[in-house]
């Protein structure tokens, strides 16, 4: 082991009192970037409030002894072709500008959410009409069907107003549509639903809460566009006409005289361009808030964010981080029951660590390489249900629309850090490269991000080893840059297939309670592949168990020893347990897994299992609740017994008879 190694685990933790220390001191003064977007808002109400105030009058009357005059210290932008001052008549014009562009968007929004939610929430039939409306509505581009709608209610501000903000309903509605169709899913309206509340009720309270992020955070990207359709508008004639004044129309007066007085044109330009950045600027800093969480590169988050799922749990709030259903992973030639993976369902809070443990071959890679939408090279995987962040997996087209979209939302660590890491390449490379790529940052900010990054996971002299290459490191060293290259986007989700399985016993430890605190750290949720059950006790809350391409199991990482189905309570049996008595023998699971292409029908692990009867052989045992858990089998061990019968028994088929190890 590295000496950075064995230190690595302190540097981690003394840091946490230090950054504790460091953050309490911090907490009440707002990031740079959001007293810089409060400094915007400011200036933006000012520009609707004052000039109007101050220059309304002048700003509207003729002044015959100025006409046309060029830029100069009594008029920075010149005069009108009535002698008004352009720079006043600009400001003066701000008010309409912004105040029209925020009531459409707020009509968008609102018709939206009407929309979006009967789309989500109506009948079948209806909902597929509505859904289906919205789908071709979103097809045309806003600005064309501001103008058709500009026609049918008029020109005028109230007309482009209506016009604007009706053209803007059908990506509200989309917007709303998706995240309803996620929170309607969730087992916290299941409850509410079960506790009686419906309709318009259960939408307020339950759903509406889990819309309104997404909803708020597409307005405020929405709004620089919507102040540039009222310009279009206006500059078109549709819009604000005299005697009041917006960009648009000063523009359309202003390009009429380019050649002679190109000041005219220059300010209500500038206006909108500017106008426009700052409400992108806010709507990209709510839309980055929202994804980024507080994370060990020393960046804060909101102090809800911290991680605390259980609270979430219980509270019932938000939507799920990851939700599956009905995922199945088929290969050439293996489909239906015999495919690699039939029926696979996971649900996944942020914050919450989960972990997937399963017999070589019963699936786990398979699943998880389709849970991110990287199908395995000769297979193909459908879900029913496949949302991740807010969005619809099953509505993204598959490839570079939807690796787009997925970049740095998923930190993937795996088995083998030195096939995870090129060898000719400098670490701090290919670190920057990643989140580069992604459009994150700039090269600058991701190298300095790097070297953060690689301070959190353990790497002493983090500047200095950037220019090093994976071999110049320990195992467990290459492990913790893979994991820091997993955290470099800030992910919601972190899987990791194996993560320890190439590491000896002292870093495995390390690498673990890095993982740990790296989830804890910025909330987001941990995928844990691995053969063993004492790492998925240790770090997971909840644990999902396959056996033969489906999850027989699902139950709390606290009840394993408790578990139902024979194959976990046989797992869980075959793990050595410094308590037990020396003289013990450890369980072995009889034979080995079958291929997909050999499954046997009904129960896979009935010519295993100690437990079988006819039926097992019969029938596929479905997932059903058993107390605290989700079991798969028809003669599940009553909890606290033990299975009854030595799990090394004789068996009953005539597979084969090499024991495998117990472990997973
Ligand atoms: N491309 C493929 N075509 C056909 N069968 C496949 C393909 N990939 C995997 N399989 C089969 O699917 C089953 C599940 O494979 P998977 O790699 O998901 O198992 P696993 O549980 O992750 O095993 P391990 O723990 O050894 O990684 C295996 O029996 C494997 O042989």
């Amino acid at each position: 082991m590295d000496g950075n190694d064995a230190t690595a685990q302190g540097i981690v933790t003394g840091g946490h009192h230090s950054q504790a220390r460091a953050r309490s001191r911090v907490r009440w003064l707002p990031r740079p970037r959001t007293a810089g977007v409060l400094l915007i808002l400011l200036c933006l109400l000012l520009l609707v409030l004052l000039p109007e105030l101050i220059w309304g009058h002048s700003a509207r009357t003729p002044a015959p002894s100025a006409l046309n005059q060029a830029p100069s210290a009594d008029h920075w932008l010149g005069t009108d072709a009535l002698g008004r001052d352009v720079l006043e008549r600009t400001l003066v014009a701000g008010r309409l500008s912004i105040s029209l562009s925020v009531l459409a968007l707020g009509i968008g929004v609102v018709s939206g959410l009407v929309l979006g939610g009967l789309a989500a929430a109506a009948g079948r039939r209806i909902a597929t009409v509505i859904s289906g409306t919205i789908a071709v509505l979103v097809a045309f581009p806003s600005l064309m069907m501001a103008l058709f709608l500009a026609v049918i209610f008029g020109s005028g501000a109230e007309g482009s107003t209506l016009a604007i903000g009706f053209a803007l309903t059908p990506y509200f509605a989309r917007v709303t549509e998706n995240a309803s169709r996620t929170a309607l899913v969730s087992d916290y309206v299941a409850a509410a639903r079960c506790l009686g509340v419906r309709g318009p009720v259960l939408y307020a309270r339950h759903v509406l809460p889990s819309v309104s992020g997404p909803v708020l955070t597409s307005a405020s990207v929405f709004s620089g566009t919507t102040l540039l359709a009222f310009a279009s508008l206006s500059f078109l004639g549709l819009g604000v006409t005299d005697p009041s004044i917006d960009w648009g129309s000063m523009l359309d007066n202003g390009l009429g005289q380019l050649y002679t007085n190109p000041a005219l044109a220059l300010g209500p330009s500038l206006a909108i361009v500017i106008v426009a950045i700052a409400f992108n600027t806010i709507g990209e800093t709510l839309t980055s808030d929202r994804r980024r969480r507080r994370t060990v590169h020393g960046r804060t988050a909101p102090p809800e964010r911290v991680n605390d799922n259980r609270k979430d749990v219980g509270a019932g709030l938000g939507p799920y981080l990851l939700r599956v259903e009905g995922l199945a992973v088929e290969a050439d030639g293996l489909r239906g029951g015999n495919a690699p993976v039939v029926d696979f369902g996971l649900s996944l809070r942020a914050g919450e660590r989960v972990g997937l443990v399963g017999e070589s071959g019963s699936g786990k890679s398979l699943s998880i390489v389709s849970l991110i939408k990287l199908d395995a090279p000769g297979t193909t995987a459908h879900a029913d249900v496949h949302y991740f962040d807010g969005d619809d997996l099953n509505k993204i087209r598959a490839g570079r629309v939807l690796r787009k979209r997925l970049a740095g939302r998923i930190g993937l660590v795996g088995q083998d850090p030195m096939s995870a890491l090129n060898p000719v390449v400098g670490i701090g490379s290919q670190m920057v490269e990643e989140t580069v790529v992604h459009g994150h940052r700039s090269r600058r900010d991701a190298k300095r991000l790097a070297v953060r990054v690689l301070e959190a996971v353990g790497i002493q002299g983090a500047g200095d080893r950037l220019r090093s290459r994976p071999h110049q490191f320990s195992g467990g060293m290459r492990q913790r840059v893979a994991i820091g290259m997993a955290l470099m986007d800030d992910p919601a989700l972190i899987v990791a297939d194996e993560p320890t399985t190439a590491l000896d016993a002292t870093v495995q430890l390390q690498v673990l309670e890095l993982l740990r605190k790296s989830t804890e750290d910025t909330n987001a949720a941990l995928l844990l592949v691995s053969h063993d059950l004492g790492v998925i006790a240790n770090l997971c809350t909840r644990v999902l168990v396959m056996y033969g391409g489906r999850i027989v199991e699902e139950l709390e990482a606290g009840d394993l020893r408790r578990a139902q189905h024979p194959y976990t309570r046989a797992l869980v049996e075959s793990v050595p347990d410094l308590e037990a008595a020396r003289e013990r023998r450890l369980n072995t699971i009889p034979g080995r897994p079958p291929e997909p292409a050999n499954r046997p029908g009904g129960c896979v692990f009935a010519p295993r299992c100690p437990r079988a009867q006819a039926d097992c052989v019969e029938r596929v045992p479905q997932l059903e609740q058993s107390g605290p858990s989700r079991v798969a089998c028809f003669h599940p061990i009553p909890d606290g017994r033990s299975p009854g019968t030595t799990l090394s028994g004789p068996r009953r088929d005539g597979g084969s008879h090499e024991g495998s190890s117990a472990h997973a």
